[in-house]
């Protein structure tokens, strides 16, 4: 689709609405009452200096046969919108971290205003319109209209509804957010003080506390309540409220909204009005829950339709997805600044005087570094693979199979909470491989983990969501013996027997080269785990209780399963056709790097389960290190190939050509406190105490 209009109809087409009272108030009565990633490869083995600019045209060459060819239309798409973007001067954003948060959050809306006019204005299609929006790089309620309000009407609401809504929401004639968290309830959904109700009796207080989009800009929200028809509850649904007038922008009666106030880090996820709601005797019209999963009659009878119940949380299931290519981005931003950092730092070196040694060099940075670039490449393509999952499942779905929700739920949810919390990290890490200057604003690396952080939280706290994951292996687990056969990401369970008693048959450092005996010590060690938890769990009389008490090793379980998802995902991608000279190669270092220091990581849980013996495990790490020379060679490559503009990296330490000390220099002059020589406060604080010492020192 190439022009606005059928862009926009486009979506109309190709998807797809009697009195009710909304209330977080108990006090209320009537109705519902709401309570293309490419891989340059150089001869030079990207031993660039990164100190001129003639050496782009060498390092940058686009050649199609370079390329990597797992979603080339997506590659062109993005280079042409991360351009698009870096090219228009109301996308700045190197002067955020200057500014209040209201001038913040107006520059914010101010970007979305303009984004949503280049989009109409260039006739962008639905995938370039969403990668200009990530190039924007800024938190904005745009995210959860687009990403959550949208989703949660496609996937709950039914053929009437959506006809209804979506086209008002595509053409951004409501705007919406996702509202389900409350002050005091956000991993326990179905601890949901909110109650949409018809005829409601007590009178406590809850807010909804949390959702982006919500506090100063949102229309409409997807509200998240317990239905009560008939005195009697029916579990949480979702509720479409319009919350603000369409005319003047005030709440409308019964409604209270604001923003929840500034967020960790200073520029950073503060340009989102994340916002408080309070309802109080709202009503909405009935038909305005979403009732693909429950229809409410106009009776006030509840029919169950043949979906199942948990499609309500689909929409967290579709984000999760996303959210771990995301982590991909965001570890593969900051990778690239620290490569091309540590390329250009040198320190310490020969004692005769000739050149220092560039930090990259060192084998202690390269083994903190080139593992973050492993995952970056591996949480890319387990990405894919997620995405992959959960169009067969909602295509599986709409044929009324839910036989796969389980697995996606699990696999959304681990790999959720492995790639985001490895992410966080590994930013942080990325900061300090950076010496002092990446502490630097300038860096971009303190603003990209304030904004990053959250992601551990948000669509689930990570831990609660490995333990969704532990449960769903315990079940596993616990059918075994019954003959029903585990499939998908589960199907190495099967061999459960035979992996309990396996004995790994590295004998020297290069058998660690196969794939198949890397798998096989990622399947016995998690299957070891999760064989061990559920033999502990079955000596408590209450498994909930037993479930409390082990949860610390059921998470332990989880991340081991999902850890083996991650690396059989690498290896599969790897058995597939990759053009583009030496770039397979490169990619199987990678792979058996991020294996192999996974390895070397929880080398306790190896150990301990006996998959692999002290001696194999010295081994790994051995060829752990040879594997890091391999890659140094092409690091630089490896981080171009991202295919970062500079505006999009926002880091003067990750700069493509290298010029890092004089833009450094350069930054410093525009702060703010070197707008004057001497400063302000001069008078009034430093020249008082500075004579006072004078006059006591002539005493
Ligand atoms: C286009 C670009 C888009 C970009 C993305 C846009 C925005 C993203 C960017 C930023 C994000 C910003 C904000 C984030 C917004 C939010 O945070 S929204 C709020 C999200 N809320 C949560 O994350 C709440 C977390 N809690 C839960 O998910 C669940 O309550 C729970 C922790 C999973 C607990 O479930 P449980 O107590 O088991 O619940 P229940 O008893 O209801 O479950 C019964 C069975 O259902 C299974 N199940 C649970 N969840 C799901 C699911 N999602 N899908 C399928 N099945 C599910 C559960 O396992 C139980 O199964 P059994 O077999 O019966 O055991
Ligand atoms: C930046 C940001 C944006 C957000 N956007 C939205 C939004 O748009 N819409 C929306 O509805 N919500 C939003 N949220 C809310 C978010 O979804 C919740 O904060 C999240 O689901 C975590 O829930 P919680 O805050 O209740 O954490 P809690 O559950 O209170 O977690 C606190 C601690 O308790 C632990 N814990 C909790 N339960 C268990 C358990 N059963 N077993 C073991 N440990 C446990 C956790 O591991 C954690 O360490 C946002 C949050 C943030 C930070």
């Amino acid at each position: 689709m190439s022009s606005a209009q059928g862009f926009l109809n486009d979506w109309v087409e190709s998807r797809v609405g009697l009195g009710s009272n909304i209330s977080n108030s108990r006090n209320t009565s009537v109705s519902y009452n709401i309570k293309g990633c490419w891989i340059p490869l150089t001869d030079n083995g990207g031993r660039r200096s990164l100190g001129s600019r003639e050496e782009q045209g060498s390092v940058r060459c686009r050649r199609d046969e370079d390329r990597l060819g797992w979603f080339p239309p997506h590659f062109d798409v993005s280079d042409r919108m991360a351009r698009l973007v870096a090219s228009d001067p109301v996308f700045r954003k190197d002067n955020r971290a200057m500014l209040s948060r209201k001038e913040l959050f107006k520059n914010t809306l101010r970007k979305a205003a303009h984004a949503w006019k280049r989009i109409i204005e260039l006739r962008l299609s639905e995938e370039e319109a969403s990668e200009m929006r990530f190039y924007v790089d800024e938190p904005a309620f745009t995210d959860l209209h687009w990403g959550m309000f949208v989703p949660a009407i496609k996937g709950q609401g039914t053929e009437e509804q959506q006809q209804k809504w979506l086209p008002l929401a595509y053409k951004m004639q409501i705007i919406g957010c996702y509202a389900q968290t409350e002050l005091g309830h956000g991993s326990n959904v179905q601890g949901l003080e909110t109650t949409a109700t018809f005829d409601p009796e007590s009178d406590e207080f809850s807010f909804i506390w949390w959702p982006g989009g919500l506090g100063k800009v949102s229309t409409h929200a997807v509200v998240y309540a317990r239905l009560i028809t008939e005195g009697q509850e029916h579990g949480v649904h979702g509720f479409i409220v319009q919350l603000r007038s369409l005319d003047d922008h005030m709440p409308l009666p019964g409604i209270t909204v604001g923003d929840i106030g500034m967020k960790f880090g200073t520029g950073a996820y503060n340009t989102m009005d994340n916002g408080v709601l309070r309802f109080d005797n709202v009503r909405i019209p009935r038909n305005q829950m979403l009732m693909r999963v429950m229809r409410v009659t106009r009776e006030g009878k509840c029919v169950q339709s043949n979906v199942p119940r948990q499609l309500i949380y689909g929409t967290m299931v579709y984000v999760r997805q996303t959210i771990v290519s995301d982590a991909s981005s965001a570890l593969s931003r900051a990778v690239c600044i620290a490569t091309r950092y540590s390329a250009v730092r040198r320190q310490f070196g020969p004692q005769d005087g000739g050149v220092e040694t560039q930090v990259i060099d060192y084998k202690t940075q390269q083994s903190r570094l080139f593992p973050l670039l492993a995952s970056a490449y591996a949480f890319r393509f387990v990405g894919e693979w997620l995405k992959w999952l959960y169009l067969d499942v909602t295509q599986r779905l709409q044929a009324n199979d839910f036989s796969t929700l389980p697995e996606a739920h699990a696999c959304t949810a681990g790999l959720k909470s492995l790639t985001t919390s490895a992410t966080a990290d590994a930013i942080e890490e990325c900061r300090k491989l950076c010496g002092g200057h990446g502490y630097l604003s300038s860096s971009g690396l303190p603003e990209l983990f304030a904004v990053y952080v959250p992601a551990c939280t948000y669509e689930g706290d990570n831990v609660v969501l490995l333990l969704q994951v532990a449960r769903f292996l315990m079940k596993t687990v616990s059918q075994l013996g019954s003959g029903k056969k585990p499939v998908g990401t589960t199907a190495y369970m099967a061999r459960a027997e035979d992996l309990l008693q396996s004995r790994c048959s590295v004998q020297k450092a290069e058998d660690w080269l196969k794939p198949s005996v890397i798998l096989e010590a990622f399947e016995a060690r998690a299957v070891r785990m999760c064989v061990a938890c559920a033999q502990s769990l079955s000596k408590f009389q209450n498994p909930e209780e037993g479930f409390l008490e082990l949860s610390a090793d059921l998470v332990e379980a989880a991340i081991a399963h999902c850890q083996l998802i991650v690396v059989s995902k690498f290896i599969e991608k790897l058995q597939q056709d990759i053009p583009g000279k030496g770039v397979k190669q490169q990619l199987q270092i990678l792979c058996y790097i991020y294996a192999l220091n996974l390895l070397h990581k929880h080398l306790g849980d190896f150990l301990s389960t006996g998959c692999i013996t002290p001696k194999q495990a010295s081994l790994a790490n051995d060829h752990l290190r040879s594997l890091y020379s391999k890659v140094r060679p092409n690091a630089i490559a490896l981080v171009d190939a991202f295919n970062y503009t500079d505006h999009f990296l926002g880091s003067v330490l990750g700069r493509y050509d290298g010029n890092v000390y004089p833009k450094l220099y350069e930054e410093a002059w525009k702060d703010p406190l070197n707008d004057s020589v001497v400063p302000d406060g001069y008078q009034e604080y430093i020249r008082p105490m500075l004579k006072q010492q004078l006059r006591n020192a002539r005493l």
